[in-house]
């Protein structure tokens, strides 16, 4: 029997101490989704879709995941995707692409697949930088899956200085072709997903050269696979690149051309050309090629708080049926979700899922935005989208990385256990701090933009300063945090402002006394990335409040105001040093930050599994039904964590056989011998 409670589902044979949980809610679950989500009809399409997928048996996981090689991951991971491509168009609106990304994470889950990059990474290069031409020739295709491509810029030697690829696509005026060629071992491509062993078309990534000038990396589209025999084409060399800490359900590649020709139409030439003649015809802005990394790097913020808020769930769940030591009732152990230093594990780690959801709104609107002015060739927002994004994904990778290692430790020793299914969550989340652009990397890029924004301040040009850094300008006015979220902008606007400035003044100092600007900027890198990921953690505060002020519902804004609330007490006090370093922050302030915290995390107790149920990952997703050869344990919706345990335990192919190959041929011989 199923009772609804404010519309939070309570079922008879849950476990228990989950149904106390749910009951203690004071907000409504589909409320809150309708606000993680965007939207009513988001949040209940996913709800109809997860229910819709979990009636076909063939979409299920055949075998828990953790039991196969890498040959039975791909495998199974290519029979999920293929048979989803049977029923997407009954399943989802195929031009919406929140629903494609929640359906395939359902069905596919965090292991990888061989059209992921298909549509992350193959279509949107296609769309942005092709003509309508190519898009005639091929975007239907691709859409319809008749080809299957990926992206492949990185390679073997170079990732992160794009300027600096090798592979290179050198015009041809004879036969008005372009000739792809890797020069050395360190030019092949290496990385690419999909690329081993799936795809038979890539966007390539190459440095173009016409009668003997390197123009710098352009994107060619490249067919490198027979569609019918799926053998690699004359002149290419392509394979797996092995083993990874996560993705093995995906099959990333390298990629080699010898003198391999394909004609001049192949160049993506919606804002820039090679015409007949080898005249160059140059794009509207210098970084134009890149703008497919910046619709990527856009999307990470949601996505990595989807991936946090994901073993987020898990390890709340966990915690509340988890019953271990006393507090004052000593007949009865407590949850551990009890406990402030597992409240304190736990709940700004779900504060920052939801800021980084409500923040990856946002920038998925300003690259819509920068996308519609492209196309009408306005470029001049490419240069603060970039800055702004380079330092989002640097920042949410790292700290969702942080949430989820935090949720296993959370965990305790089940944790460790594959059956939390954390470490692959772990494993595919923390691979975004290095793709799409290395952390570190991206900070220095966000770095450039701050100085210059500082350098413009210091000229006394204020007026000139875009909205995201007129702070720079503002004068410093000590504040009282007892006034309420604005405060605490205002002081953590104070410490960017100073962290930006003295790592500017470090960079003047430094060229002035006669060091080169790129070895001064070099000596500086340490605090010009302070700087960047202070400005970015401001700017994410600043989308959270933005969105809690936007709710019209009581009940959801009073529960949202707390998390806010723990959110910046948490980080202001993370990155309060800056602030009592310069006396802008009294130690009494300090200890009002805390008080402030342990408060918070007192308010948000009641509510924490409501919290984590309001993402409404399905079981499916979670991967948390062992009945349906699912394996997570922990995170069960329904709380029955034991029994599940030993039932996976027992699963284990070792447990098949009472005794070994390795005890008869090693392990009896060695005590036998020992006998003697
Ligand atoms: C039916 C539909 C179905 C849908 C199916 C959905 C499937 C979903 C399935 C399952 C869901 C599971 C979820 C799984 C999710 C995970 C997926 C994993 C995907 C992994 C993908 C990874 C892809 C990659 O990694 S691709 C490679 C990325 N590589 C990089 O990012 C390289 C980084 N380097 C650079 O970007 C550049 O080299 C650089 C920016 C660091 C430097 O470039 P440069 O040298 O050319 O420039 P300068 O540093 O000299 O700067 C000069 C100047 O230019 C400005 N600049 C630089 N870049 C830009 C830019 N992009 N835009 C604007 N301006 C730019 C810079 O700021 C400087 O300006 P100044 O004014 O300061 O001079
Ligand atoms: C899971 C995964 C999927 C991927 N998928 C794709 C794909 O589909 N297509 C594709 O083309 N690529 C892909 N990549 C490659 C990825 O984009 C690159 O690995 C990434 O851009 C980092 O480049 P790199 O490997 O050259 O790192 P490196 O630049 O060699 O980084 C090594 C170290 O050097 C430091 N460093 C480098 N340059 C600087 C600098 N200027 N200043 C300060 N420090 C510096 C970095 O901070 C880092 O600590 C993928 C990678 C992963 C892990």
């Amino acid at each position: 029997m199923t009772m609804v409670f404010l519309n939070k589902e309570i079922r008879d044979g849950d476990n228990p101490d989950l149904t106390e949980e749910r009951k203690t809610a004071t907000f409504d679950t589909n409320k809150m989704a309708e606000v993680i989500y965007g939207s009513e009809k988001l949040a209940r399409r996913r709800r109809e879709i997860s229910q819709a997928v979990s009636l076909i048996p063939e979409l299920a996981d055949s075998k828990p995941l953790p039991f196969l090689s890498r040959n039975e991951k791909i495998l199974e991971s290519t029979r999920k995707v293929t048979a989803l491509n049977e029923h997407l168009p009954r399943l989802i609106n195929m031009n919406d692409e929140d629903e494609a990304w929640h359906i395939h994470s359902e069905v596919i889950g965090f292991e990888g697949n061989p059209l992921a990059l298909h549509h992350s990474l193959f279509i949107p290069p296609l769309v942005i930088q092709g003509s309508d031409e190519q898009h005639e020739k091929w975007l239907g295709r691709a859409k319809r899956r008749e080809i299957i491509g990926c992206y492949a810029q990185t390679e073997l030697g170079h990732g992160s200085n794009i300027r600096k690829l090798e592979t290179t696509a050198t015009y041809s005026l004879s036969t008005q072709e372009f000739i792809l060629h890797t020069p050395t071992i360190n030019a092949l491509k290496w990385w690419p997903g999909a690329l081993g062993k799936s795809s038979n078309h890539a966007v390539v990534v190459a440095s173009l050269i016409i009668k003997e000038q390197n123009y710098g990396p352009h994107l060619f589209m490249v067919q490198i696979r027979d569609e019918q025999s799926h053998e690699p084409l004359p002149g290419i060399a392509v394979g797996d690149i092995g083993p990874k800490m996560a993705f093995n359900g995906a099959d990333n590649g390298f990629l080699g051309f010898n003198n391999f020709r394909i004609p001049r139409g192949n160049l993506l030439n919606r804002h820039c050309n090679v015409e007949v003649d080898g005249t160059y015809v140059r794009p509207p802005h210098d970084k134009m090629n890149y703008a497919g990394m910046i619709r990527v790097r856009s999307r990470m913020a949601a996505e990595q708080g989807t991936f946090m808020a994901q073993a987020l769930t898990i390890a709340v769940r966990y915690s509340a049926v988890r019953r271990q030591g006393f507090l004052e009732n000593k007949s009865q152990e407590v949850k551990v979700l009890d406990y402030q230093t597992q409240q304190h594990r736990l709940f700004p780690a779900i504060a920052r899922s939801y800021a980084f959801i409500f923040c990856g709104f946002e920038t998925i609107q300003k690259y819509e935005t920068l996308q519609n002015e492209m196309n009408s060739g306005n470029v001049s927002l490419m240069a603060d989208l970039h800055a702004l994004t380079s330092g989002i994904k640097s920042v949410v990778t790292y700290q969702t990385g942080e949430g989820i290692e935090q949720a296993r430790m959370a965990c305790g020793g089940h944790g460790y256990s594959m059956a939390s299914y954390i470490s692959e969550i772990y494993g595919c989340a923390i691979g975004g701090c290095t793709y799409e652009g290395e952390n570190m990397v991206m900070l220095l890029q966000l770095a450039r933009y701050l100085v210059k924004s500082v350098e413009l301040a210091m000229r006394g040009k204020p007026g000139d300063l875009g909205p995201m850094v007129a702070y720079l300008a503002y004068p410093d006015i000590k504040v009282d945090l007892v006034t309420g979220p604005e405060a605490y902008v205002k002081m953590f606007q104070h410490i960017s402002k100073r962290q930006s400035i003295k790592a500017t003044e470090k960079f003047h100092r430094k060229m002035e006394s006669g060091v080169s600007r790129d070895e001064a900027w070099n000596q500086c890198a340490v605090e010009l990335t302070r700087a960047s990921r202070l400005h970015t953690r401001l700017y994410i505060i600043e989308t959270f409040i933005r969105r809690v002020d936007s709710i019209e519902d009581l009940s959801i804004k009073m529960v949202l105001t707390d998390l806010m609330n723990l959110h910046l007490n948490y980080e202001l006090l993370d990155v309060a040093s800056y602030a009592l370093e310069d006396g802008f922050m009294s130690s009494t302030q300090m200890g009002f930050i805390k008080n402030q915290l342990y408060s918070s995390l007192e308010k948000i107790r009641p509510n924490a599994v409501s919290l984590v149920d309001s993402f409404q990952f399905s079981d499916l997703q979670l991967r948390s039904n062992l009945l349906n050869f699912l394996f997570q344990v922990l995170g069960r919706r329904d709380g029955h964590v034991y029994q599940n345990l030993f039932e996976w335990a027992k699963s284990s192919p070792l447990n098949q056989t009472e005794v070994l190959p390795s005890v008869t041929q090693y392990l009896k011989p060695m005590m036998e011998k020992a006998k003697l």
